[in-house]
């Protein structure tokens, strides 16, 4: 069963071009080369290789540098000609994706953490999105100083966090995607402040009368080290998975090892499988994390139904008891009874219809293997 239109945003597809780590195709996108200060702002053509000669902005700005390039265009900074303010330009490939980042973002827009999206235009088929400038991302900044976060410093951006997601969410959005490169820190009188940025898989979780959608099914899309292990079951993501996303975010920020870190990039439904299965902590059902507050953050996504509301609070609550009070005696190993109940239950009903039609008979192999072993495991 594929997901419903009219539903949601957009049936999002996977991103055509991510960052290493992000679920898509080879990149096709090319950027200009960065250089301190350019009046001509040339960027390679989306398909060619040579560049070509596209002014964006109509001669409003000046493209200064190029400082981000992802699955769907790229980040400019430029600047006003005539203000001499500098903006973040995102320019979006041309295609349905632009398109559906740019809904999700007005959704967002004047959301407090969220940048604040100026105006948007199209030009040359591109969707260009001028956008309040932030610095610095989480993951820059944990390799700025040259070591991982200390545990206090991760329960104090905890709280940060969950806020931001929460406020995504309280506009009807799931950003999807939720990773430390799509976290940055303010710039200026604002550098303090931290803001989640890119709403390109971002899904809208209610229906045009303000109700929860009812659960349905998207592929696996998002940035496998981050994604929920409902995600990787190719459940439609609910406010759930943005907050089991952000305890993998502060597990990898504060150098906590986890299982899948060094598993292959998945490409097939049984890549995920794996994935899914090392989330919810091995056949073993072990522990996911020694620190008893991730551990406990995402026992609290776990025991959630998909359009049960998130305690944010107490989620938040979690990370105001020190350390030194959370004894390893108090960890015990993440519930992950709910999920795989539920997921065995969609694998056995639709999925496997959807997604194997097309795989190769070793790739069903696999499955086959893997989901033998799961049912007996589970009896
Ligand atoms: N408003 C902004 N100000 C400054 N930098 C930004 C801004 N928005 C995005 N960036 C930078 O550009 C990078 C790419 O932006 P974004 O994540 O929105 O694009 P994407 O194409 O969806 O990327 P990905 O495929 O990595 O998810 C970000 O990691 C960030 O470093």
């Amino acid at each position: 069963m594929g997901a419903k239109n009219g539903r949601h945003l957009d049936p999002v597809a996977p991103k055509a071009e991510p960052e290493p780590e992000t679920i898509g195709s080879s990149a096709s996108i090319c950027a200009a080369p960065d250089t301190n200060s350019s009046s001509d702002f040339s960027c390679e053509s989306f398909e060619k290789p040579l560049y070509s000669d596209i002014h964006f902005g109509e001669g409003r700005f000046n493209m200064i540098n190029v400082i981000g390039r992802g699955g769907y265009g790229i980040v400019v900074l430029a600047e006003d000609v005539k203000t001499k303010k500098r903006y973040a330009l995102k320019i979006g490939k041309p295609g349905s994706a632009s398109r559906r980042e740019l809904a999700a973002f007005k959704l967002v827009n004047g959301t407090k953490g969220v940048p604040v999206l100026i105006k948007e235009w199209r030009e040359l088929g591109c969707v260009i999105m001028q956008m309040q400038l932030v610095g610095m991302s989480l993951s820059e900044f944990v390799k700025q100083k040259g070591r991982k976060l200390t545990l206090d410093e991760g329960f104090k951006l905890a709280p940060m966090l969950i806020d931001l997601v929460e406020a995504v969410h309280s506009k009807g959005i799931i950003h999807a995607d939720v990773k430390p490169t799509n976290f940055a820190f303010g710039i200026g009188s604002k550098s303090s402040k931290l803001y989640i940025l890119d709403f390109g898989l971002s899904v809208t979780y209610l229906t045009s009368s303000g109700k929860h959608m009812e659960e349905t099914y998207r592929e696996a899309n998002g940035t496998p080290y981050y994604m929920s292990a409902n995600q990787h079951m190719s459940l439609w993501n609910s406010r759930r998975d943005d907050l089991e996303s952000v305890v993998f975010t502060l597990m990898e920020l504060c150098g906590i090892d986890r299982r899948w870190k060094h598993m292959p990039y998945p490409n097939y439904h049984a890549d995920h499988m794996v994935y899914w299965n090392a989330k919810l902590g091995g056949t073993d059902g072990g522990t996911i994390c020694q620190v008893l507050q991730f551990n406990n953050m995402l026992q609290m996504c776990r025991t959630l139904k998909y359009k049960d509301k998130p305690d944010y609070e107490g989620m938040k609550r979690l990370f105001k008891m020190k350390f030194s009070k959370a004894s390893r005696n108090d960890i015990k190993p993440v519930s992950s009874a709910a999920v795989v109940k539920h997921s065995l239950n969609i694998w056995d009903k639709n999925v496997i219809m959807r997604f194997h039609k097309d795989r190769t008979e070793e790739d069903k192999e696999m499955y086959r293997g893997k989901k033998n072993k799961e049912e007996s495991d589970t009896d």
